[in-house]
């Protein structure tokens, strides 16, 4: 039998909301800063003191929409968590800066999957990280999408960048109790990322969290 994906739950906003996710049983936590859009974002000051006080081995992904080595390196220094979403496109240069003044941080490049043309991107891109996470944002709008859109994407081109890298795959975009059987299927993807169906005016929910999770146990 497969093992099921691994579970992280984004847009925590609170100490309170980082227990309840990892009770229900999320192995990482999405933790969203400055963004051009989306309905997650919190202080950096939150988001050390989540990354400080969660216990090892749950991931703590910092979240950033920076697109510089330097940028990023400041604040993955000042939020502290242990890995680091890059949701907008960066520079090869970038990820060889990053591995080298944060070793022992790991990178996740988000791929927005608009079509077949984002598994060149996906290829490419996986090279440099360790981990990809497919979503369905898009970054050529004149307002950034750069996540967080409760929408799903064409999964059939997940499956073909998850068969194209070597790297483990995360899926997100607009999972929810009701899909996430059939995306898993679809994608197979290592893990699932999700933020949207799971909150309720904007709060973490832990029933829609114990529905979640009881439809991927089934
Ligand atoms: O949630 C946000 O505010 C956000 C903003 C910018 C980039 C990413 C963001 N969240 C991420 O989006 C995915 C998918 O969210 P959803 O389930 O479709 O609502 C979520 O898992 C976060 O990683």
């Amino acid at each position: 039998m497969k093992a099921k994906p691994r579970v992280k739950i984004c847009c925590i906003a609170s100490l309170e909301e980082a227990q309840a996710a990892i009770s229900a049983g999320a192995s990482a936590l999405g933790l969203v800063s400055a963004m051009p859009s989306g309905p997650g974002v919190i202080e950096e000051d939150v988001i050390a003191e989540i990354a400080r006080r969660v216990p090892p081995p749950i991931g703590t992904f910092l979240l950033t929409s920076e697109t510089s080595a330097e940028a990023i390196i400041a604040q993955q220094r000042r939020c502290g968590t242990n890995t680091l979403q890059l949701c907008d496109y960066v520079d090869a240069s970038v990820y060889r800066e990053l591995r080298r003044e944060l070793p022992g941080i790991a990178l996740v490049q988000v791929i927005h999957v608009t079509g077949p043309e984002s598994i060149e991107v996906a290829r490419a891109a996986a090279e440099h990280v360790h981990a990809l996470l497919l979503d369905s944002g898009d970054t050529t709008l004149p307002v950034k999408l750069l996540g967080g859109t409760g929408r799903v994407h064409d999964w059939t081109v997940s499956r073909k960048i998850r068969e194209s890298v070597k790297v483990p795959l995360f899926l997100a975009g607009g999972l929810k109790a009701d899909n996430v059987a059939e995306a898993v299927a679809a994608v197979e993807p290592f893990g699932l990322d999700l933020c949207s169906s799971v909150r309720t005016q904007g709060q973490l929910d832990v029933i829609k969290l114990e529905i979640f999770f009881a439809a991927l146990a089934s």
